[in-house]
């Protein structure tokens, strides 16, 4: 199992390019289901969450290929066609990592009629339901139960529905949102999630022909269509991946610049950095960024978009722990999103969790220590723990990063870190 080793202390110079987001490039490959002509989607990452989504396509009959480059790496394109779908079915062994293979269910649900999908695995960061995918899809007419640890689902055709979600689900609107564009009739999304990436989506299946409005906002009207075709969409910048590039700048120091990013999609990260002491100018689609001293505390609660995404929580946390002053943090989205905390302890950081909420009290240095990343932004919050600490940080279980950051210790290496990944043995 591969590691990373970290000797801390050095600030962040340079520039790096920030990959297409992996919460929204899932989707978009899964959309593809959706029609029997060719899908191209650009700025796809490489990870492993895609290629296992990439194989899990390939087993239900889609022809999935990446692109390559002059050098004969692989690209960030990839070419999709759903013309000779054969088994409607999503396998335990292919689901079990990753919680977005749930979003094959509407699509093939909304074509085909049929489909038995596994119930998803993903990081373990509370229970994770999919009770509200199964309600709407229901709502919409199909027949679905869950059998030996799966999703089954038959529906002639799904017909349109008014479904509103107990509560805000990303995932949950976007299968939701895919079933309808071929269900007969209108469909409303009430409670309907606003991220960007659900947008992301709804305008990649605009230009397959589907007739989607109010997508951005919590109310989503669709007109089912009989058909989609073909299109070709460019997947957005990963705004995760670049607010966690932003707290490794903070808690390191230096001054860095990203490309190809979204400022607009981090309102809410952009702000609680400009509180801790963050120097960030935005262009179009650059960010500067640069930490002249110690960052300040700053408190902090997740919440639905545009509040303050909970997959930044351990990143931001990470910086507050060595901030001045102490930060209330409040975790409202997930029940058991706090296990980077035991590992930041380790290294000296000075937090107590009750319950929601974490009090972090700012050291003035963290030292470096052997820590285990228990998910994808735990792991994040450790590589910038292990920047900014003294002395070398070994970070272990590193295949939760590789699951949603594209060659994280390469962009760091880039940026002047001094990182690398060390093979299991290592002691
Ligand atoms: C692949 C992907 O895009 N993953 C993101 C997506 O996950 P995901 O879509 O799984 O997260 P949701 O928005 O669905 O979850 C929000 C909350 O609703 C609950 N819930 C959700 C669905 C359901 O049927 N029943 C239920 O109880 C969840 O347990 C959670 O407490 O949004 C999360 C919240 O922004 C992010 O942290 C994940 O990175
Ligand atoms: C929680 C995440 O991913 P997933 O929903 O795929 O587990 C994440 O991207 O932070």
């Amino acid at each position: 199992m591969d590691k990373l080793l970290i000797t801390g202390g050095r600030p962040l110079r340079g520039e790096v390019a920030i990959s297409g987001a992996k919460n929204a490039a899932l989707p978009c490959l899964c959309a593809a289901l959706l029609t029997a002509d060719t899908v191209t989607l650009e700025n796809v990452p490489q990870l492993n969450d895609i290629g296992t989504t990439l194989k899990l396509l390939r087993r239900i009959g889609v022809k999935a290929e990446r692109d390559t480059t002059d050098h004969g790496e692989d690209g960030s394109s990839v070419v999709l066609a759903a013309d000779q779908v054969q088994a409607l079915e999503a396998p335990y062994e292919l689901v079990k990592t990753m919680r977005a293979s749930i979003l094959v269910l509407g699509p093939m649900l909304a074509r085909f009629g049929e489909a038995r999908v596994s119930l998803p695995g993903g990081c373990a960061i509370g229970q994770r339901p999919v009770d509200q995918h199964i309600k709407g899809l229901a709502a919409m007419g199909a027949d679905i139960s869950i059998e030996h640890g799966f999703v089954v689902a038959r529906a002639k055709r799904l017909q349109g529905a008014v479904i509103r979600t107990d509560m805000v689900t990303v995932t949950g609107t976007e299968n939701l949102l895919m079933a309808a564009v071929l269900a007969e009739g209108r469909t409303v999304l009430e409670n309907a999630a606003r991220e960007p990436e659900v947008v992301d989506l709804a305008e990649l299946l605009i230009a397959m022909g589907a007739r989607i409005s109010g997508h951005g906002t919590d109310r989503i009207v669709v007109e089912g269509v009989q058909r989609l075709h073909g299109a070709t969409h460019r997947v957005m910048p990963d705004r995760i991946e670049a607010g966690t590039f932003l707290c490794a700048v903070g808690a390191a120091g230096g001054e860095i610049v990203l490309r190809n990013v979204a400022p607009g999609s981090m309102g809410a990260t952009l702000d609680k950095l400009r509180q801790a002491g963050l120097a960030v100018e935005c262009g179009p689609d650059w960010i500067r960024a640069g930490m002249p001293g110690r960052p300040r505390a700053v408190d902090f609660r997740t919440q639905e978009y545009p509040g303050f995404a909970t997959d930044m929580q351990a990143q931001l946390m990470a910086l507050n722990a060595i901030a001045d002053g102490t930060a209330v943090i409040t975790e409202t989205i997930f029940e058991n999103r706090y296990m980077h905390v035991q590992e930041l302890r380790r290294m000296g950081a000075d937090i107590d969790i009750d319950g929601h909420t974490a009090v972090v009290r700012g050291v003035p240095r963290l030292s470096g220590a052997a820590v285990m990343a228990t998910d994808l932004r735990a792991s994040a919050s450790l590589v910038i723990a292990g920047l900014m600490a003294e002395g070398e940080t070994l970070v272990d279980r590193i295949y939760h990063l590789d699951r949603g950051y594209e060659s994280m210790e390469r962009k760091l290496l880039q940026l002047g870190a001094d990182i690398r990944r060390v093979a299991g043995s290592w002691q």
